[in-house]
């Protein structure tokens, strides 16, 4: 049975009278990939730079790595990995340059320093342009450059704060796949992301909705457990039969996807498409309606409505 890598009770942050982060409960298996889900100004970045030590909680407990923090977090540093939103390397360094200085701010032993760079700058495909000013580099290849950077001291948890944001799909799947290998070399990761699909990649996954948690399970699970049947409509019309839809207590939500309607209905209707037909006869004369499986949007949806 895996220990827990981070272990959050009642944490919470306010800024002023305002609470980016309130009273968060988290259990973190150590090993595993774990998702913070959630839009714009939810507090996964507050989330973030609290377990990592960078800010003081106004209330609650964290344990990281089994240390207490905030007390705790020097001792901790060398043990994290921390990638934020923005760029945080030097543009007018070369990817080579940017490497040493992060092996000197972590006081890597010289032949350790040399060893890793090198093993970096291979592993992460920029052997070619180790001589290229960071400021120089396309957006896959600074973000490579600043998970390399993470990573270079080999630290047991890795914290990564929206880091797919400025990359194109085909590097976000490559860097997904380079979090699953360190994953496998024993890292817990945390990562921030408002991707769906990035999320579902995810071991266990947290929603957050204004600084507060939602859900929290595997994203299976999450689906699993969603509490209502969702249903596509089909048909002229959607934008009529969507604000007609929407003031029926029986449906939680309603959203057009191309030529269809996405209709979340309240799980208590065995036969939910019949039940939709029965309610408005006319209105879904001709129309197919099928029931299709969850994503994990719905579960979005329904857990922050
Ligand atoms: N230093 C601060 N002072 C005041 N408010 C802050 C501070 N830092 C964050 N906040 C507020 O706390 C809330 C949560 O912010 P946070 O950056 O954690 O959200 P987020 O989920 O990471 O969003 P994003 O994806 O936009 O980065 C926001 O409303 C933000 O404005």
């Amino acid at each position: 049975m895996p220990g827990l890598a981070i272990k959050a009770e009642g944490l919470t942050r306010r800024f002023g009278d305002f609470v980016a982060v309130n009273n968060l409960d988290l259990m973190i298996p150590e090993k595993t990939i774990y998702g913070f889900l959630g839009p714009n100004g939810c507090g996964k970045s507050t989330t973030m730079r609290l377990l990592t030590g960078l800010l003081t909680p106004s209330a609650g407990q964290v344990t990281v790595l089994g240390m207490d923090i905030p007390k705790d977090s020097e001792a901790l540093r060398m043990r994290l990995g921390y990638m934020t939103q923005k760029f945080s390397l030097y543009d007018d360094l070369s990817v080579e340059e940017n490497l040493k200085f992060i092996a000197q701010i972590y006081n890597l032993p010289a032949r350790t320093s040399k060893l890793r760079i090198e093993q970096q700058l291979s592993e992460f495909g920029l052997n070619q342009r180790r001589k290229r000013l960071a400021g120089s580099l396309s957006g896959g290849q600074r973000q490579r450059l600043a998970l390399s950077a993470a990573t270079l001291h080999q630290p047991e948890l890795l914290l990564l704060d929206e880091p797919t944001s400025a990359v194109d799909p085909e590097n976000r799947r490559d860097f997904w796949e380079t979090l699953f290998d360190l994953c496998e070399q024993d890292t817990t990761i945390l990562v921030s992301t408002h991707y769906m699909d990035e999320a579902e990649r995810c071991h266990g996954l947290a929603i957050l909705e204004s600084g507060c948690k939602r859900a929290d399970d595997s994203p299976k699970a999450l689906l699993e457990n969603l509490g209502a049947h969702v249903l596509e409509v089909d048909g002229d019309n959607l934008r009529q039969v969507k604000s007609t839809l929407e003031s029926l207590p029986g449906v939680l939500s309603t959203a057009q996807q191309g030529t269809h309607l996405r209709v979340l209905v309240k799980e208590q209707f065995s036969t939910p498409e019949q039940w939709l037909h029965q309610q408005y006869p006319e209105l879904m004369a001709d129309r197919t309606i099928r029931q299709v499986r969850p994503s994990l949007e719905d579960v979005f949806v329904q857990c922050t409505r």
